[in-house]
């Protein structure tokens, strides 16, 4: 915007504000701008009392919280002063409706932010709910790069409470995200292996088991547990988000039973749990009652699913006010349910649905069924993912501008396999012939339709073994239609399918073994990927690209465009 815009935009603030003077409307609650300034450098912190290298934002890990009401806009203006590394943030669960450039993924929506550049995220907080932020860029998010994005609702909602807290999950690695890139991408494969700790809001607790040092000292302030505090009696609000790295997590509350009401900023039927899976990508709140003992605290407990654990429990404390935060529970917290219990799992995934009366999917048959295939593969020996035999490699141009600008050259122009071929694949041993290809081709969706993508898992290249991948949609919420055991049937599972009241989503597990369905309508203009949300396994390949309605795109700021075909063209232009 030069001045010149910007002194008409103020004219007409004014002239608005003065008109609802006049007309007495000043009550009316207004959209409001949250402006942030955010500088991105490197710290040394200790999360777990471990000492590392992390991305921080103004100092902070994690990040500072996003505030916002629905209907507000927000902005983030991002000061990269990492002297060596260019960053992007995706705001996760944002649909960033007519600001598809602000969505925060390199090479996708963006050029990556350089060293010493700024970037201006601005993007409407459209709709209520638990959202967060993170970086989406290389193994960023790993570096600790990320915090909450909380969206109030301008509306009664369908539950009270009387206070409300936040709090986001992560497993921690004491190897940098550096060392952790090259494994990865090495042959022989090194891969990153379990993490040291869970941490719940940037905080857990290593055994230093060679005694205190300057690298790892139990008694850093960092490595205090988070502290839950309640009044006694009360009921509170808490968000729940993951931004785990590879662990599923499983949370509980000693003591305390946990009644879930939202979902990826989505309402849901009530449900009361002991315990509460959160995949990578998800949130949720859950409203819990001070109705305990009020003279102890208690712990919140997380631990690892899915992945034989051989981290330990990550704790904070639900701090029953006025006792001191530092009275720890005597009893330790009880067990989550067995690591490999994915029936429970299931079980308890098939139970959220949609609050009554909320968004119903589209009940006539898609426009468009994509069934994605989910191997873990080869491609000249180094191990890779593949969806549909094709592993995806972003880029150096990004698809937003690639596509809008009707760059040549830029990703590859034949469109992805819709489903995978041969289609007697047996999901059920390793990879016969693990060939895959590296790709970077776009499935293109009329803007509008509406699409079904089927997830399918199979067994990794080892064997007797398939490993649960939580899959994130940029850009929409999809409604979850089903999950099914095995090798999904397009002729009968489909009418299997949820169309009742399934739930909103913008992340999904597809489970060991076993197939996902899920709806979307493809009407967001823009470039979106649609990934496993374990930070590794993107990194490995494991993602698609969709895209829709391009010609509605608006014009992309010049600083999204600094990178690749795209720069030459401006250069030329
Ligand atoms: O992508 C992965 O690689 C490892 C293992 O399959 C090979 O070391 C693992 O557990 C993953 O999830």
């Amino acid at each position: 915007m030069d001045s010149g815009d910007s002194h008409l935009l103020y004219r007409s603030v004014w002239f608005m504000f003065a008109v609802m003077m006049v007309l007495g409307m000043a009550s009316v609650s207004e959209a409001r701008v949250h402006y942030h300034k955010w500088k991105i450098s490197y710290q040394n912190w200790s999360p777990d009392c471990m000492q590392v290298t992390i991305i921080s934002i103004n100092g902070q890990y994690p990040g500072p919280t996003i505030k916002a009401r629905e209907g507000d806009t927000v902005v983030v203006e991002i000061d990269n002063q990492m002297p060596t590394e260019n960053v992007v943030i995706h705001w996760h669960g944002i649909r960033q409706i007519e600001t598809p450039w602000s969505d925060g993924t390199a090479s996708m929506s963006q050029c990556a932010i350089q060293p010493s550049t700024t970037y201006i995220y601005r993007y409407a907080a459209d709709r209520p709910g638990t959202y967060f932020y993170h970086g989406h860029y290389g193994l960023q998010r790993s570096a600790g790069f990320y915090g909450s994005l909380i969206v109030d609702s301008a509306e009664t909602e369908p539950f009270v409470y009387d206070g409300e807290l936040s709090i986001i999950l992560n497993d921690w690695w004491h190897t940098s995200t550096y060392q952790q890139a090259a494994g990865l991408l090495s042959n022989p494969f090194v891969w990153v292996g379990e993490p040291q700790s869970l941490l719940i809001e940037g905080r857990g607790k290593y055994n230093c088991s060679a005694g205190s040092s300057t690298t790892c000292n139990v008694t850093s302030n960092q490595c205090l547990p988070h502290i839950l505090p309640v009044k006694p009696g009360k009921t509170y609000r808490l968000r729940i988000a993951s931004v785990a790295s590879l662990s599923s997590l499983n949370f509980l509350i000693q003591g305390h039973k946990m009644t879930v009401v939202e979902a990826d900023g989505h309402y849901v039927e009530p449900v009361e749990v002991e315990n509460l899976d959160v995949y990578s990508g998800e949130s949720y709140s859950v409203l819990i009652r001070a109705d305990q003992d009020s003279s102890k605290n208690y712990w919140a407990a997380v631990n690892v699913r899915g992945r034989k654990p051989i981290t330990p429990t990550g704790l904070a404390v639900l701090n029953y006010l006025p006792n001191p935060s530092t009275n720890l529970p005597t009893k330790p917290p009880p067990p989550s349910p067995v690591w490999n219990d994915y029936a429970y799992s299931k079980t308890l995934a098939k139970k959220f649905l949609a609050l009554a009366g909320h968004e119903e999917p589209p009940p006539m048959k898609p426009t468009r069924q994509l069934i994605l295939l989910n191997t873990q593969n080869k491609i000249n020996g180094f191990i890779k993912w593949a969806i549909n035999n094709i592993s995806l490699v972003p880029p150096p141009t990004p698809y937003l501008a690639a596509m809008k600008y009707k760059i040549h050259g830029a990703y590859d122009t034949t469109p992805p396999p819709d489903a995978y071929h041969p289609r007697d694949y047996n999901i059920t041993i390793p990879p016969i012939n693990p060939n895959a290809v590296e790709g970077s081709g776009v499935y293109v969706f009329e803007l509008n339709s509406v699409v079904d993508v089927i997830l399918q898992n199979a067994n990794t290249l080892t064997k007797n073994s398939s490993e649960i991948h939580p899959w994130h949609l940029h850009g929409h919420d999809f409604w979850i239609l089903g999950f099914g055991e095995g090798v999904f049937d397009p002729l009968k599972d489909p009418k299997k399918y949820n169309l009742v009241n399934p739930p909103l989503r913008n992340t999904v597990p597809l489970f060991p073994y076993g197939w996902t369905a899920l709806r979307f309508k493809a009407d967001n203009p823009g470039v979106w990927a649609f990934h496993c949300h374990l930070e590794a396994h993107f990194f490995m390949g494991m993602g698609v690209m969709f895209a829709e309605g391009i010609h509605k795109v608006g014009r992309l700021p010049r600083s999204a465009m600094g990178c690749g075909l795209v720069l030459n063209k401006m250069m030329h232009h």
